[in-house]
Formats: structure tokens, sequence, C-alpha cells
């Protein structure tokens, strides 16, 4: 069952499949509590609901307990941390066990206490509701949580030779119950899509270039700072920055326009990202300066790379206006040598490429370990 939920782009569907756990977490410890709540409540109070017990021996109690077990279950998951299971699965043991035990109760009070079974049909409302409430992934939930145990519930009700026309009055309530609780578990979810993308259209906003679509520096720094603290507690840990920048841009800009300046930069990040794996990171660090992170990859790999991009750039001319254009790029290498923050190690790599430059440029130059007490280009 689908109400305009709008759909989660590509790039998104990990951070989504993240939030979605972490709200689903939530929820199931809160359903599990609500549940071992009601379920005590009912247990305790047929005097007061002027339900008869259905079963002296205790087939009452056996059939209540898949629902207690699970609510035991997912709460213990939360507070100990066993079993490990993922939040969807919780809910699904619990909704399920929950079918299960108010069914199977219905059934039983049918055959051996028909007094109680207007009682009986309300409670089924109550679990009906929670159920639609934890079916919080649209129809194939749904499906799975309401279909398969009504349908196990049919089949029981004729082994039972119970007449499914006497059944019904008592099923209409919790049926229109099951649907109203549907809509409003898809209003929820419709909700929570929505204030996802609202938060991560303002996340990529505040962290990546409009231009290029790469992260900004505000972003990129942090990450460099993690392979620094990495590297400071693993000795073996090895990391390295290339940044680049373009070769006589202001030209182009000159010549062309500034949109086709703009176009050869975005075309530059296309072609850089294609030379780079999916771990390495990318991100414009200034107007025509690109800079690469590279964990794992020492100064020899990062030479490797260097090539790649240089190549990458030069062997194929870029369109601008009604020609095609070489445009190529500068490259400073700086290995982690020990460096004690992002900046130390950036100011390396730049002073690097401006040897670049100065040697004639489309070309890489790498820099110089830090010498004690300070860092050499
Ligand atoms: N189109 C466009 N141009 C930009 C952007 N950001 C910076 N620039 C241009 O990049 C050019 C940089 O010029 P310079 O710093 O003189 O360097 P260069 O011409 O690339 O020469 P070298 O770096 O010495 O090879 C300037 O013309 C800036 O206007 C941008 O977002 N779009």
């Amino acid at each position: 069952m689908r109400l305009n939920i709008p759909q989660i782009p590509a790039r998104w569907q990990d951070a989504h499949a993240h939030h979605r756990d972490r709200l689903e977490r939530q929820f199931a410890i809160l359903a599990a509590w609500a549940m071992l709540a009601t379920l005590l409540a009912y247990q305790f109070s047929h005097a007061l609901r002027g339900v008869p017990v259905a079963d002296a021996s205790g087939l009452d109690l056996l059939l209540r307990a898949p629902a207690y077990a699970a609510a035991l279950v997912t709460l213990a998951g939360h507070y100990t941390g066993r079993p490990r299971w993922s939040a969807k699965a919780f809910l699904r043991l619990m909704s399920l066990s929950l079918m299960f035990t108010v069914l199977s109760l219905f059934l039983l009070y049918y055959q051996q206490a028909q007094a109680g079974l207007q009682q009986i049909s309300k409670g089924l409302m109550v679990a009906f509701f929670g159920v639609t409430l934890m079916t919080t992934r649209g129809l194939r939930d749904w499906l799975l949580q309401f279909l398969l145990p009504l349908l196990l519930f049919v089949a029981a009700a004729g082994v039972l030779a119970i007449p499914l026309t006497e059944l019904g009055p008592y099923l209409f309530g919790p049926g229109v119950v099951l649907v109203v609780g549907l809509l409003v578990s898809e209003a929820l979810r419709g909700l929570s899509v929505q204030q996802f993308l609202s938060e991560q259209a303002l996340k990529e906003m505040a962290t990546t270039d409009q231009l290029t679509g790469l992260l900004n520096r505000h972003a990129f720094l942090p990450l460099i700072r993690q392979e620094i603290h990495q590297a400071e507690r693993n000795g073996q840990h090895r990391f390295s920055v290339i940044l680049g920048d373009l070769d006589h841009f202001k030209r182009v800009n000159d010549r062309f326009g500034h949109e086709t300046g703009d176009r050869v930069l975005q075309e530059t990040a296309t072609r850089i990202r294609a030379c780079l794996r999916r771990g390495d990171a990318l991100c414009r660090w200034g107007g025509e300066e690109l800079l690469i992170l590279l964990p794992g990859t020492g100064v020899r790999g990062a030479r490797e790379v260097g090539r790649k991009i240089l190549a990458a750039l030069a062997d194929q001319p870029m369109p601008m206006k009604d020609t095609r254009q070489q445009q190529t790029i500068s490259l400073g290498i700086a290995g982690y040598r020990g460096d004690t923050s992002p900046e130390a190690l950036i100011g390396r790599a730049d002073r690097a490429l401006y040897r670049a430059k100065s040697q004639g440029r489309n070309q890489l130059a790498v820099a110089l370990a830090a010498p004690a007490g300070g860092d050499a280009g």
C-alpha cells in the first residue's frame, strides 16, 4: 500500500537504510514495552472485563507465550546486545507472534467460552492496530504479517469445524481497525521519508560543492583527520593526499567564457573520479583546485594514481565551445609522514604542487618528508 511516498534517490539508499534501521530500532523498543504491558493487562483482567478464563489447564497461557517471548527477546536484544538481529527482524518477530497469540486465543475462546467473544474481539482490535504500526515496510510486510497469519487462521477454523460466517461479526471491528491502522502506518512512513529527504538534502548542501557535486573542504578535513588518528594508533597505516590544480585555467575562462570553464571543472571531476577507488575521497578544495585522499595508499601508489589522472586529462581533449582543447593538470603528492594536522600535510602537497607548476605543468611532484620539528615541501 502506497500513499504517494517519494522515492529515495539511489545515492541515498545506504543512508536511508541506516536512518530507517535507527527509527525501527527505537520503535521496536517502544512496541516491545507496549506489548508486554498490554499482554499483562489482558492476562490479569478477565474478571474486570467479564471474560471467563478459557482454559484452566493453562492452554490460554501457553498461547500467549510466543508474544511474551518475542517482546522479551526484543528487549533483551536492545539492552544486552544479544541477539544481534536487525530491528526489522525484531519487529517481524513481535508482530507475527502477536498475530499468532490473538488469533489462536480467539479460536480457543470461541470453542470453550463463547460468552467472552465480544471482549476478545476488542483485544483483536488492539492487537491489529499495534501490528499495523509495526508493518513499516509496505505491501510485502503487510502480506507477511497479516495475510499469512489470517490464512492460517482460516485454515485452523476449517480444521476445528468452526463456520467462518459465525466469526464474521466478531472480526468486522478488527478488520476496520486493520485498514485504519494501515493508513496511519503508511502516513507515518511517508512523514519519515519526507523528513529523511529534507535532512539529507540539507546535509548534502552543507557538505558538497554545488558545481561539481564533490565534497567541499568542510566535509573533507574530518576525513583526513580520521586518517591521521588511525595512522597515529596503527604505525602500519599509510595514506596519501594529492592536490591538483588545472593548468592555465584563467585562459579557458578568458577565451571561452565562465560557463565553459564550469563545464571543464565538472568534466575534470568526472575523469578524476574514474581514476579512483571506491574508498578514495575527492574534494573541491578551492576554485580550480581539487584534493584527493587515498586511504591505505603510500607514495608509490599515489604516484601511480597521479600518472593515471595526468593521462586521463591530457590524452583526451575536452569540449570547449565549438572546439576540443587539451586541458592539463599539475599535481602535488604528499604521503603521510607523521604530520600532526591536515593543514601540515596539505601544506606539503601544496609546495610539491608549486614545484610541479614551476617545472613546466602537466606533471606531478612528490613532497619531501617533514623534517623533525617542521615540514618541508
Ligand atoms: N569557470 C570557473 N572558473 C573558476 C572557478 N573557480 C576559479 N576559477 C578560475 O580559475 C582561474 C585560476 O587562475 P589562476 O590562479 O591565475 O591560475 P591558472 O590560470 O590556472 O594558471 P596556473 O594555475 O598557474 O596554471 C581564475 O580565472 C578563476 O576565475 C569556477 O568555479 N568556475
